[in-house]
């Protein structure tokens, strides 16, 4: 994945190669050919639709490989790309079997951890308003809603099955709940961010932790803690985009007006964003809502449009991206140019990509893809999903409470 962003142009000039044209000399020279030249206006229009095609084409196999999740790359993976994905963790190898290392790099240093929330901290799931950390009361439905189930389903349910389902949701709402304290945990001990594509009142929703920093909107959205008096960059407030909230706003609208048609496509505002997310729709109507999008788009040539995983991600043009937020945060918290910083990232998405890039353009920080399939990461470390993470994280808490444990004990020795 070497580039961060999915522009749609690029992603089909790779495609397809128009052939029908049967002009002499370059088919697509560029510049376009000027009047009086030897390709005909009929012949180019037909080279631009092929093209066009091309690019959705393209544009459709991108949307394919955009989830680890889908059939496709399980489907790999059974084929036998074991020697592939060797030499991909050979590269990229895991953060918890290299975890000694990366402390060892850390000595002298300030760690500051920067978590992206969606298939890092929080399992992928099909609706992404259901992505979350904990169950709470305001989630759950009210009682009485449940009755009818009660009387008239649960009796014609397996007991067995009945079990099972209850065993699934306990361990779900106890795991998420243990993710939030690896990360309260980790906060306490090192300044910790949250950097998501999501709006931060949403992502701010789900992680429900007021003693940490917030990048939402890809970064476009920045606020310091509210209740820690120690941190360096309380209270800060940072939106490079805020000029584009009415045409957010706007081509939102305009989304899901277009997209209204295509059964399971569900448009999402993230305040300085939009996602539109393909997961649950079927495969041959994504070549439709592509070209829907890409319609839309046409219109708006202040935004551009990135793919994550399962979801096209809409976005000002601005040179601000989630890169850009962690050197901002690093930054505000007095560690510009500073070589006493340890900055680690975990992100599972080509967003993350740009903060990827920033940590190796710095030759400082540790980056960490979450992935469970050879991907282009220019991170330097892998780990295979949420749950890895948290052992991580908490490793971490571990190491960092021993290590005080240490310097302690060391001091009243020398006392
Ligand atoms: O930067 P992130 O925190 O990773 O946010 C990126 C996008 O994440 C969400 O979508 C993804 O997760 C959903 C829930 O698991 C899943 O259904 C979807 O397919 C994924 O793309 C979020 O809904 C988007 O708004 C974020 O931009």
């Amino acid at each position: 994945m070497a580039q961060t962003t999915v522009v749609v142009p690029e992603v089909g000039m790779t495609a397809a190669t128009p052939t029908a044209c049967p002009c002499p000399g370059s088919l697509f020279p560029y510049p376009p050919p000027r009047a009086g030249m030897a390709v005909s206006r009929k012949c180019l229009r037909a080279a631009q639709a092929e093209l066009g095609a091309g690019m959705l084409s393209g544009l459709v196999e991108s949307m394919r490989a955009s989830s680890p999740t889908h059939a496709r790359a399980a489907a790999a993976l059974a084929a036998g790309v074991d020697d592939e994905h060797a030499a991909w963790m050979a590269r990229h190898p895991s953060a918890l079997g290299k975890f000694e290392e990366i402390v060892a790099a850390s000595k002298g240093k300030q760690i500051v951890m920067f978590l992206d929330y969606d298939g890092t901290l929080s399992p992928i799931v099909d609706d992404p308003d259901a992505a979350f950390m904990s169950e709470t009361v305001s989630h759950s439905p009210p009682l009485f809603t449940l009755l009818p189930a009660v009387v008239f389903i649960v009796p014609a349910m397996h007991l067995c099955s009945v079990l099972t389902t209850c065993e699934h949701v306990i361990n779900f709402l106890i795991w998420n709940e243990q993710m939030r304290m690896a990360v309260r945990s980790v906060a306490k001990h090192f300044p910790t961010a949250i950097v998501s594509g999501r709006c931060r009142d949403k992502v701010f929703e789900f992680v429900k932790l007021a003693e940490l920093y917030y990048a939402g909107s890809h970064g476009m959205d920045i606020k310091g803690p509210a209740k820690s008096s120690k941190s360096k960059a309380k209270g800060v407030l940072f939106q490079p985009a805020s000029e584009f909230l009415p045409m957010i706003e706007e081509v939102h609208q305009r989304l899901i007006e277009e997209t209204k048609h295509v059964a399971g496509a569900k448009v999402e505002n993230n305040k300085f964003c939009v996602s539109v997310h393909f997961r649950c729709v079927d495969e041959k109507s994504w070549g439709a809502l592509a070209e829907t999008v890409k319609g839309v788009m046409r219109e708006y040539p202040k935004l551009r449009m990135s793919q994550g995983r399962m979801v096209f991600e809409v976005r000002p043009t601005i040179k601000w991206d989630k890169g850009k937020a962690l050197e901002f945060l690093l930054e505000s918290l007095g560690f510009a140019d500073c070589p006493n910083v340890l900055p680690v990232y975990i992100g599972d998405d080509r967003t993350d990509e740009d903060a990827f890039k920033v940590l190796r353009r710095r030759g400082q920080g540790v980056g960490i893809l979450v992935s469970k399939h050879p991907k282009d990461t220019s991170a330097s470390f892998s780990l295979q999903e949420p749950a890895e993470v948290m052992e991580f994280l908490l490793r971490l808490v571990e190491w960092k409470q021993l290590s005080r444990a240490r310097l302690r004990l060391r001091r009243q020795a020398d006392a």
